[in-house]
């Protein structure tokens, strides 16, 4: 029989980098989503197509064998099928893992084959699997969660690729860069071993990889976009050409590369190789990524485990530099009342109604007693008098 893979999310990288691997495979994939264009383009067409983009110019792969289901209006057909899958991926956002966890719950809940399903979660977030697991759980009958690992097995992942926003008239198909790294635990599979996916980059401790990718990549990027935004920069290209904004970019990064090499078996030099991989992919100027798909969703970036507050944390617990990064962070509170991101709207609220401890507090997460604190606290008194 055929192996069948249940993605959720059928935007720039479900279509240009999930899809498109599961494909190689030999999946046939069924794209779960909530938007009916999304499903409805997908419906009608037996194939798009992913072009890699770079100074050596444009390759084109062909991506077919697939299906689409809303699951707004076709929840039971959902079901159905996660019942006799492999594989369940998501690219749909941190924030809504919570909303797709019941209709996997319930495929979960009815599988009878003998070998468990595989859950991974291709967020760009630490433990997103693990959070994902979490809300399946919630979504489980009490009785139902010790037999668990019999029907479905978590692992979580790491996955790097730039998928910029597409041309609205370029329909299904992805421009992306060529560059790619999907990284995924391989322990939770156990005895069944893990499904077979030749771009999967398997590993047994996902933590240096994560971290790596997030306070690197993410972390890079997200300094780009914030003071690109804020110099009136259109794209992450042309704000990576401000030789400033270039010079920002690579403090920041010398403070993360200090974090990652200090904690994890990462030697100085590789982590230095990384970093001019990183500034270059970030910089191509055939993507035309906009400061603001980069820096969407601000309350999220700002968060305890994320791209800023994530390692200045750590930093700040061993002693480690971190001003650069709350240059970043600043730079983040300062991208307010963007059109179409609601996040911006909120937390420019936020910031507007609460004390300069209490919007530390609730928009990073982070504990008043922590040697970051004040530091964070100087910042957001900073953003809260300019903005008054
Ligand atoms: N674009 C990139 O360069 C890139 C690279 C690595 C990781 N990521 C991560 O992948 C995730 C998705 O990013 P993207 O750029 O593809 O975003 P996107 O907005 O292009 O795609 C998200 C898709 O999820 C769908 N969706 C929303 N709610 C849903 C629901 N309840 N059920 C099913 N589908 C739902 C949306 O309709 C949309 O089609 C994010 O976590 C992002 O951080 C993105
Ligand atoms: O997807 P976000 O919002 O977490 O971050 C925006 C970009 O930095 C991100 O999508 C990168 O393009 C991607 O993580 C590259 O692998």
């Amino acid at each position: 029989m055929e192996k069948k893979a249940i993605h959720f999310g059928g935007g720039n990288i479900g279509r240009g980098f999930v899809a498109e691997f599961l494909h190689v495979a030999g999946y046939e994939v069924v794209f779960v989503d909530v938007m009916d264009s999304v499903i409805n383009s997908l419906q009608e067409t037996k194939s798009y197509q992913v072009t890699e983009v770079s100074d050596e110019g444009e390759s084109t792969k062909t991506i077919t064998n697939y299906r689409a289901i809303n699951s707004k209006t076709h929840e039971s057909d959902v079901i159905k099928e996660i019942s006799t899958a492999s594989i369940v991926t998501c690219a749909v956002g941190p924030n809504i893992l919570k909303f797709i966890a019941p209709v996997i719950a319930k495929g979960i809940d009815a599988r009878t084959d003998a070998i468990p399903l595989a859950v991974i979660a291709c967020e760009n977030a630490i433990g997103a699997t693990d959070t994902l697991h979490h809300f399946i759980n919630n979504n489980t009958a009490q009785d139902r969660l010790d037999s668990m690992p019999d029907r479905a097995r978590f692992a979580n992942s790491a996955i790097d690729r730039i998928v910029p926003g597409q041309a609205p008239e370029g329909g299904l198909n992805v421009r992306i860069e060529k560059f790619y790294e999907w990284v995924v635990e391989s322990t939770p599979f156990g005895e069944f071993g893990h499904p077979e996916v030749p771009a999967i980059h398997w590993v047994s401790n996902l933590e240096p990889y994560i971290e790596r990718k997030l306070f690197t990549v993410n972390t890079g990027h997200a300094t780009a976009a914030y003071y690109g935004y804020n110099a009136g920069k259109k794209t992450i290209a042309e704000a990576l050409k401000d030789p400033r904004i270039r010079g920002i970019v690579r403090d920041v990064l010398q403070e993360t590369a200090s974090l990652i090499v200090d904690k994890h078996e990462i030697s100085a030099a590789e982590q230095q190789e990384y970093v001019e991989t990183i500034i270059t992919r970030i910089s191509n100027p055939y993507l035309e990524d906009t400061v603001e798909r980069v820096g969407r969703a601000p309350m999220r970036k700002v968060s305890r485990k994320e791209r800023f507050i994530g390692p200045a944390s750590q930093l700040a617990e061993r002693g480690g530099k971190f001003e650069s990064l709350m240059g970043s962070f600043e730079m983040a509170l300062r991208f307010q009342n963007v059109e179409g991101d609601e996040e911006s709207v909120k937390m420019a609220e936020i910031l507007k109604e609460n004390s300069p401890a209490d919007a530390a507090a609730r928009l990073t997460g982070l504990e008043r007693d922590h040697p970051l604190f004040p530091h964070v606290v100087k910042v957001i008194d900073r953003v809260q008098s300019d903005t008054k």
